[in-house]
């Protein structure tokens, strides 16, 4: 994923231009498939070739395409329905703020109430396991549709709407655009925010809140149908678990229950989401759909489709190790998450007041001390103890399981760089004097 330059540019393209967007677009989705067939085939091995490649009869079912329309209909429903709160995104190029409904955590609640009401009146539930494979390629064609609308949408899309990255059209400090074709060029030309090449621009989106009335398609796929969809998936494969053989195994339990408490955290802590780089900073396109909708459902489920094809007797005193591991990177995860935001929100807080702070040209603060201080990406470290957690409830006979582990460790070391560059340009030489007092980026003393 190591970034080049496009020709005659100043700004660097990702994920190795758009050669390697272009792999990146088969490689993600043969990823997903792969795994789908491994994880039910007996020796499922990680590295080896699937048992056997399934034909377009075991991949194209009008059902599971209606099914996905049907699931993805109900959230939008939810999106609409009246929220706790609704809050304000960061401050546009155009000075203005998108309002966002807070109300992820409510259509969690209420899919679970549906979803209980309609397996007592029969729905099937357990059946779904069977249908991975045919919706995840009804999901994948729809994501490829989906991206391209929305590739299309920015073509007409005015200046002010297109991303300020992803894209190679970072701002210098000076207000100008790093453009593609060499050199500053102004800030509302259209071709400083395009890479030039369709590909690159298809795969990493190029507006930056595509939005169709109040439903911000950004926010909505990033929190709602797949990762609600990742604890339906989740829950069916423990009821299909339960019907083969009389109840759901200690191991089968422990991942729907960590796994719940992770997207019911995310879905608690929505507003959290309007800081981050993919809705500040990336545009919407292939990456973050298929990402959002195919990849997290489908590819972070492996823990409990494993489980389902190779069951595993948890002892007591293992399953009590896994729980203190998984407690232990929540508890890291969750404080630094929470320290930073508090902060961010109210830096007089009273939990967070008495912390030591660097002051930034830009008249924000970077915290030095608490979480913050020990490392500069402590909640990304207990984002990887929790996925060790998830996969050591699958024991240590195959490697596949631990595909999430490993997929998640780069990815997080890839974002952390992608961070660091902007906070590099953002805060300059503070952030240099941050580097210097806290040198370690996620593992203490190691990196
Ligand atoms: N399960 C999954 O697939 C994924 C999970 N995640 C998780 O989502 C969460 C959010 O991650 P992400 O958005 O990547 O990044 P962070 O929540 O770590 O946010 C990074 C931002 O925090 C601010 N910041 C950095 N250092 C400091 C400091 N010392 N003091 C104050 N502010 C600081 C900067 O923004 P600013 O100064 O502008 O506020 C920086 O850009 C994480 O817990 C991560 O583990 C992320 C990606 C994928
Ligand atoms: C398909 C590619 C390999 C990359 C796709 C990336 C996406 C799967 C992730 C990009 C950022 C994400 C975040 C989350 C889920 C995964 C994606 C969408 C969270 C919602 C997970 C829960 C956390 O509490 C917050 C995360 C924010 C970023």
């Amino acid at each position: 994923m190591e970034a080049v330059a496009h020709q005659g540019s100043r700004t660097p393209l990702e994920f190795g231009g758009p050669l390697g967007a272009a792999a990146l677009m088969l490689l993600l989705p043969a990823t997903v498939f792969h795994l789908l067939l491994v994880a039910r085939s007996g020796p499922a091995r990680l590295l080896g070739p699937p048992p056997c490649l399934p034909g377009l009869g075991a991949l194209w079912s009008p059902q599971a395409l209606l099914l996905w329309l049907a699931w993805l209909g109900l959230q939008v429903a939810l999106y609409f329905l009246p929220a706790r709160k609704v809050a304000e995104g960061l401050e546009l190029k155009d000075k203005s703020r998108l309002q966002y409904p807070i109300n992820g955590f409510q259509a969690l609640v209420l899919t679970a109430l549906l979803l209980g009401l309609g397996v007592s009146a029969g729905l099937p539930l357990g059946a779904l396991p069977e249908m991975l494979l045919p919706l995840a390629f009804a999901v994948t064609l729809t994501a490829f549709l989906f991206s391209l609308l929305l590739y299309l949408k920015a073509l007409v899309a005015p200046v002010s709407a297109l991303a300020p990255g992803g894209n190679s059209g970072e701002r210098d400090p000076v207000g100008s655009t790093m453009g593609t074709h060499g050199g500053a060029c102004p800030a509302l030309s259209p071709s400083c925010y395009s890479s030039g090449n369709p590909i690159y621009d298809f795969f990493m989106g190029r507006e930056l809140n595509p939005r169709i009335c109040f439903l911000d398609l950004k926010y909505f796929f990033e929190l709602r149908p797949g990762l609600i969809g990742w604890v339906l998936i989740n829950l069916a494969l423990l009821v299909q678990e339960a019907e083969r053989r009389g109840s759901p195994s200690l191991a089968m339990c422990l991942v729907n229950g960590f796994q719940l408490l992770y997207v019911a955290d995310a879905l608690w802590h929505e507003e959290a989401i309007l800081t981050t780089m993919d809705i500040t900073h990336d545009g919407l396109g292939f990456m973050l759909v298929f990402g959002d909708v195919a990849w997290v459902p489908f590819t972070y489920s492996l823990q409990a489709q494993f489980l389902l094809h190779h069951p595993q007797t948890l002892g007591l005193p293992m399953a009590s190790f896994i729980c203190f591991i998984k407690a232990i990177g929540y508890y890291i995860f969750r404080s630094a998450n929470s320290q930073k935001n508090t902060f961010r929100k109210n830096p007089s807080d009273p939990s967070v007041a008495g912390l030591e702070t660097i002051s930034t040209a830009t008249g924000r603060q970077l915290l030095v001390s608490g979480w913050w201080g020990w490392v500069r990406h402590p909640n990304y470290l207990g984002d990887i103890i929790m996925a060790l957690a998830w996969s050591l409830t699958c024991g240590t006979s195959h490697l596949l399981p631990y595909f999430y582990v490993l997929y998640f460790t780069a990815l997080l070391v890839h974002r952390e760089a992608r961070d660091e560059q902007h906070c590099l340009q953002k805060y300059g030489l503070a952030w240099a004097k941050y580097c210097r007092q806290v040198p370690y980026r996620i593992l203490p003393c190691i990196y």
